[in-house]
This record gives C-alpha cells, sequence and structure tokens, in this order.
C-alpha cells in the first residue's frame, strides 16, 4: 500500500515496427542517457536517468521517474524532454504506462494476422498492435496485408484513438464505435473466393472498463471514490465483452484479457465465469515463460464478495435473500476453481517493479464457443449474469446499479474521470464506464462523426501540409460543394487530418457555394461525410493519370485506393489493406459503426500554373508507396542537402549544390520524392517535396518537420 502513495515514474516505448526505432533507442541510449547520468538528483544524490524496462523486448520500453521540477531545472533533461516531445509528436515514441504495455506483448500478434482491440481507447494498446502487425514492413517493402479493428463505445475517446493511432499511418487500421459486447459480426470474403463467412479474428485483446484501482498512484480521484459497488457491477459488463470475444476469435485464436484493477471479481471470477461458458472450448495459456524479466503473482484461485452491509460473504447463499437477486452467482469461485488453472492468470503489484498494478488473462480458443444465448445457465445465478434475455438482463443490471447508488458513488464516470484527457496517460485511467447499458445500437446509423473533443483543441498553423501554400482548397470535409474564402481561421481541433471523422474545423469559415454545382446534397453536409468509402477503379482516368507520371509500378495495388466522397474531383486518394477492404466492401458492413480507416497516400494539388499531374504525394503514405514509384522522380540528397531543404519554409533550388540544382531542373513542376541515406546503420530518410518553379517545399506537417529538424541536429552530435 506504502508504494501506492509514491508518484509513478513516466514510462515510454520507443514504436518497435517504425524503421528508425533502433536510431532512436541509439539516440536515446548514446546521447541522452549519458548526459543525464551526470546529473545527480534529490538528497541521495541518485541519478534519475531513464531507464529501459528489462522485461520489454529489444530495449524499446523505458521509465524515468525525474520530477517535473528536475527537468525544468536542468539543461540535459530539457534537451531530453523536447526530443521526447518531438518523437512523440510524430509518432515515433508513445507514453504508455510500463504495465499497460504487457498485454499486446502477451496477444503474441504477428504480420498478417487479424485483431480485434475490443475497448481500445485512447489506444495506447493499439498503437502497440499495429506496430507488430507492420513488424516485417522493413524487411519485406511489402504492402502490409493485416487488420486491426480498434473500437470503442464511447465516441469521444474512439476518435482520441484514431488520433493516436493515426501517426502510425496504417492501412490495416479500422476504427469503430459498438458496444464490444455486442460488436457486429460481418460476413467478409474469404481469401480469393466469393464465399463469405462471418469475421472472425486470430487475436483478441478485451482491456475492459473496470474500477481502475491499479491506477491508485497516478489516479488520486480513486482513492476518494474507490468502492466495492463499482466491481460487482462492472463483473457483468466483463464477462459480456469477454464472451463475445471469445466468440469472434477463430479457433486456435488467442484472446487476451486485461485489467487494471486487483479485485478478483473483475479478475479470475469473470474468467472462471467465461471459461465456464465456453465449455472446454477455451483455455488458459501458461505464460509464465514469456517476458521472464517480468515480476509477476499467480492468479488467486480463492476470493470473497463483500456485501453491502461491509461483511465479507463467502457463498451468495450466505447473502440476505431478499438481496440475493443482485449479485451474480460468477462473482464467488466455482465448485470446480482448482482444476481452471487461475494460476495461470498474471498479477502485477506496484511494489514488485515500480509500476501501477495490473491483471491479465491468456486464452486460447480450442473449439466454437456456442452461441451464449443457447447455453444452459442452472450453475450461474441466471438472473444476475445472463444474456438470454436482454430484457432480464438489462433489469439486473440496473437493479445492481441502483443498489449499490444508494451507498457509493464509484459507478459514477465523473466521479472517477480524471481531469486531463489530453495525455495517454491519463487518458488510460479513464476506465470506469456507468453500468448503464449503452445505447448503441448497431442497427440504428445515427451520426458517428467525432464530436469537438475541447481540450484536444490545437492550433494548426496556415503552413500545415495540407494547407499548403499552393492555393489548394483548405482541408476541409472533402466536400465538394463549398469553396472556402483564403482567409480561414485555421483552429482545427486535434483528432488527426481526416475530416470525416475527426478533423472537424472549428467552423469560423466563410463559405461560399458554388451555384452552379449540383447542391442537391447541401442540406446534408454531415451526411457527405459519413459517405461509405468507395473505391477507385483501377484504370480509371485518376489512377491511369498517377500511374503514368509517377512510374507507379503494376505490382502497386491500385485496387485498394479509394475516395471519401462522392465528388469526382476527389481530394484525397486513401489507400487501405486488403483485408480492410474486404471488410469495408462486405455487403453488411453498414452493420459497423466505422469511424476512420485508411491513409492519405495521394492528395489533389492546385497550382497557379499548369502541372501534369493533379496529384501529389501525401506524407503519410510516402514510405509505403516509395518502393513502387519509379526513379524518375526521385532525387537523392545529402544530410548537407537536407540542412537547407530544412533552413527555410521553401528555399530557393539555386541553394542547393551545382549537381542538385542541375537535376532539380531536369524535373518539371510537381511533386517529388527526395531520398535521403544518411549511413549505413541508419534507415533511408523519404520525403515528399514540392518542385515549385524556383523553390522546393518540403510537405510536412509542422511537428513531423520538427522532429526530422532534430533527428538531422542528432545525425551531427
Ligand atoms: C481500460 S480503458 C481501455 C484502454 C485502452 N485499451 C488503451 O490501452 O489505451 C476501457 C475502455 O473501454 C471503453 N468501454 C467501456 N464500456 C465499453 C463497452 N461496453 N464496449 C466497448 N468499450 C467500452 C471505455 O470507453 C474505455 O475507453
Amino acid at each position: 500500500m506504502e508504494v501506492n502513495k509514491t508518484t509513478l515514474p513516466t514510462s515510454f516505448r520507443i514504436t518497435g515496427s517504425r524503421s528508425n526505432a533502433f536510431e532512436l533507442r541509439n539516440v536515446l541510449v548514446n546521447v541522452h542517457v549519458p548526459e543525464l547520468n551526470k546529473i545527480q538528483f534529490g538528497d541521495d544524490n541518485k541519478s534519475e536517468a531513464p531507464r529501459s524496462l528489462p522485461w520489454y523486448p529489444d530495449e524499446l520500453g523505458w521509465q524515468h521517474s525525474a520530477p517535473r521540477s528536475t527537468i525544468k531545472k536542468s539543461p540535459a533533461f530539457q534537451n531530453f524532454h523536447k526530443w521526447l516531445v518531438a518523437e512523440t509528436e510524430v509518432g515515433n515514441i508513445s507514453r504508455q504506462e510500463a504495465v499497460s504495455m504487457i498485454p499486446p506483448l502477451l496477444l503474441d500478434v504477428k504480420p498478417g494476422h487479424w485483431v480485434l482491440d475490443m475497448c481500445a481507447a485512447p489506444g495506447s494498446k493499439t498503437v502497440q498492435i499495429i506496430e507488430a502487425v507492420h513488424a516485417n514492413d522493413l524487411q519485406d517493402k511489402t504492402i502490409p496485408s493485416g487488420l486491426v479493428i480498434a473500437n470503442d463505445a464511447d465516441l469521444k475517446r474512439s476518435c482520441m484513438l484514431v488520433h493516436q493511432a493515426k501517426r502510425l499511418k496504417s492501412p490495416c487500421l479500422i476504427v469503430t464505435n459498438h458496444d464490444a459486447a455486442q460488436f457486429p459480426g460481418v460476413y467478409v470474403k474469404q481469401g480469393l473466393t466469393e464465399e463469405k463467412k462471418p469475421i472472425q479474428f486470430d487475436r483478441i485483446l478485451a482491456d475492459v472498463p473496470c474500477s481502475g484501482d491499479g491506477t491508485l498512484r497516478k489516479n488520486f480521484l480513486i482513492w476518494k471514490n474507490w468502492g466495492i459497488g463499482s466491481a460487482i457491477g462492472l463483473h457483468y459488463t466483463q464477462v459480456k465483452i469477454l464472451l463475445r470475444g471469445a466468440q469472434l476469435a477463430k479457433e486456435s485464436g488467442r484472446i487476451v484479457y486485461s485489467t487494471c484493477s486487483m479485485n478478483p471479481l473483475e479478475n479470475e471470477a469473470v474468467v472462471a465465469e467465461v471459461l465456464r461458458r465456453s465449455r472446454g472450448n477455451l483455455q488458459l495459456v501458461d505464460v509464465s515463460d514469456q517476458l521472464p524479466q517480468l515480476i509477476r503473482a499467480p492468479g488467486v484461485t480463492t476470493w470473497k464478495v463483500m456485501s453491502k452491509e461491509n461483511k465479507w460473504v463467502d457463498k451468495l447463499e450466505d447473502i440476505d435473500p431478499k438481496y440475493q437477486k443482485k449479485y451474480a452467482k460468477s462473482l464467488w469461485p466455482p465448485a470446480d476453481v482448482g482444476q481452471l488453472n487461475l494460476e495461470r492468470c498474471m498479477r502485477i503489484y506496484p511494489h514488485f517493479q515500480d509500476t501501477g498494478a495490473f491483471f491479465i488473462a491468456v486464452f486460447q480458443k480450442t473449439g466454437p464457443i456456442t452461441d451464449i444465448s443457447s447455453i444452459d445457465d442452472s450453475v450461474s445465478n441466471k438472473n444476475a449474469c445472463d444474456t438470454e434475455d436482454a430484457s432480464v438482463a438489462e433489469t439486473n443490471e440496473n437493479d445492481i446499479q441502483t443498489f449499490y447508488e444508494e451507498t457509493d458513488m464509484s459507478n459514477d464516470p465523473d466521479a472517477t474521470i480524471v481531469d486531463d484527457l489530453s495525455t495517454n496517460d491519463a487518458a488510460d485511467n479513464f476506465c470506469v464506464v456507468p453500468i448503464k447499458r449503452h445505447n448503441v445500437d448497431s442497427s440504428k446509423h445515427e451520426s458517428h462523426k467525432c464530436p469537438k473533443v475541447e481540450k484536444l483543441e490545437t492550433k494548426v498553423e496556415p503552413d500545415e501540409e495540407d494547407d499548403n501554400q499552393m492555393g489548394s482548397q483548405k482541408r476541409t470535409c472533402e466536400e465538394p460543394f463549398i469553396k472556402l474564402e483564403t482567409k480561414v481561421e485555421n483552429d482545427y481541433n486535434q483528432m488527426g487530418s481526416q475530416k470525416r471523422a475527426c478533423e472537424e474545423p472549428i467552423i469560423k469559415l466563410e463559405i461560399k457555394v458554388e451555384p452552379d454545382e449540383d447542391n442537391s446534397q447541401m442540406g446534408s453536409q454531415k451526411q457527405m461525410c459519413e459517405e461509405p468509402f468507395i473505391f477507385l477503379d483501377p484504370d480509371g482516368a485518376v489512377i491511369s493519370q498517377i500511374r503514368e507520371y509517377y512510374g507507379l509500378s503494376h505490382e502497386f495495388p491500385t485496387d485498394q485506393l479509394l475516395v471519401r466522397s462522392v465528388n469526382e474531383r476527389n481530394k484525397i486518394l486513401y489507400f487501405v489493406s486488403e483485408p480492410v477492404k474486404r471488410v469495408l466492401q462486405a455487403p453488411d458492413c453498414s452493420r459497423l459503426r466505422v469511424v476512420n480507416s485508411g491513409i492519405k497516400v495521394f492528395t489533389r494539388q492546385e497550382a497557379n500554373e499548369p502541372i501534369k499531374c493533379e496529384f501529389r504525394f501525401n506524407a503519410e503514405g510516402i514510405i509505403m508507396i516509395y518502393p513502387y514509384v519509379s526513379k524518375n522522380r526521385v532525387v537523392n540528397f545529402s544530410l548537407d542537402d537536407l540542412k537547407i531543404l530544412l533552413s527555410e519554409p521553401t528555399p530557393l533550388i539555386d541553394r542547393f549544390d551545382e549537381k542538385i540544382q542541375k537535376r532539380l531542373k531536369e524535373l518539371d513542376m510537381g511533386c517529388i520524392i527526395i531520398y535521403i541515406d544518411p549511413c549505413k546503420e541508419r534507415d533511408a530518410i523519404i520525403l515528399p517535396v514540392w518542385r515549385a518553379a524556383v523553390s522546393l517545399n518540403l510537405l510536412y506537417r509542422k511537428e513531423e518537420r520538427r522532429a526530422l529538424e532534430l533527428r538531422v541536429s542528432n545525425f551531427y552530435q
């Protein structure tokens, strides 16, 4: 308990599948850590320099405990902090609680896997999953082939997730917004055949809402609001979510269940109940040999339930009969608890290795999980934890809620929300949900545009990539019928750059409607933004123009390019992986509330002078598409040339060395790729650049530019 009163160290991960992960780790190890080690802090003169988490693979997980005052005082720490912030902004580093890194590692995701992250927001673990799906990108230089569906019942939080995951630029991701316990089954095409089967996943993560008592070290409200009722109520939701996950897993698929709670009612009791309901078709996996340096305790096999009167109760029958129906029988250990291998679950306590607390159970599916509704429920308290009859379930859910509301407020999300959701760390804490049924009906498609998240608002400078100075229309909802006056307030919310879901400009735009356009859809502008994903004809005019101009190889699957507006002058072409395409094209895909998918690969460019190709590369997709582009539009730069490119927004071509000038002058105005091979141990830098009449313009957002500048300055150290 004493450890829970101390400050939690800050932890972060260097993203593992990115080309520069090892390079960044080397900068940390060789540049920052030695500098920080020179500084002595505190009374005991102990260094608080970052140290790697011994159990995290490849030395890519880190932790440091320097207090804010230290960071402020020390220039070395400030440098380190600046580096951390810049690399975090562009997605090369993720701030994440150390224990929260464990479930995705045990999920054992492989490239090409289909993965469902059931309760995914704000997305720390989704990011790890995406990294694992992309682990072979570097070796193969192939188009990633996996599928990651990241789902959350809370739309606002789904949008935070979009923002978070977007930095990884993955064409494999679909973000959805459903109650995980009712995640819809959609029929998808099997391989190359036309046969369609209900979607099933190789891997499922159920990082469920919980009471959050494992986050006591950073979430002070838990101290105040914790009560016995929250776990009892959440147990029900957790069983439903995990059962649905088990159903959606492929046979032989793996499911990881996790909570940031230490309470057996939310952990072993849920695991035991789901094992019972799966009738031998789920097994707990022994993961004791994995992450060997991680100190952990086994799952417990005995526990009690505390009654409303604050008395420990050994079995349901000992509860006052008039309240018995308020408790699920599955809250108590089942009679066969000894046979369930609950000791294979993993408990991490704060004092083990200076972290928060966490619970993890890893399952393997060995056979079909019978339709839950047909399971005989005679063993458990049918009333309290049944999915057979929705109305019964709902009544009981509400009963349990009301019952505990009388004495404590721990189920009130407002009482437990941390007050700052702007960092992952803080958002990680937001685990407690109201026990009330989510009003999410997958058959009804009310608007699922991301609402504005006031706290995430940020200013985007006018020289942002898509607001570039080249006279193009502002990045709006891609809707064709609105022309923005050039003077716009560039005040966007920070939810990522994909307008449809999350990038609603905070509207202070003067809009001018072109009178001669078809305005029939104007009334439903919102609707427009929710247009389905429209795949382009690979032999159509748009793709032919791009293919010809950039010498795009036929190996590049242009049939995975899509637009998100019915307008012919589509502004942005997105790319999705083949499995994502299969899902988006499923006949019943409309059952899925898709919040976001696809990475931007091409953007329509308008220029003052005639240009041969209307589309330029987009920074989001450049690394993926580079191997497929003819070298005719690629210019090799040295690090010195790169420094000139970064020295100002639009450096004149004449400033570069003569060879480069000559090469640039051979190329007509339009988009080019700059390729920099800094040295053997480092990965190439590949940049989209606009070659204007007399100058160059790096097509990067300012955060990306800042991180690149820092990286270049590190090359010179
Ligand atoms: C513990 S947090 C998830 C943290 C996340 N996995 C991560 O690593 O960033 C639990 C999440 O579950 C969501 N949630 C609550 N009830 C849900 C439900 N019935 N279905 C799906 N998501 C739910 C909450 O909105 C919250 O974002």
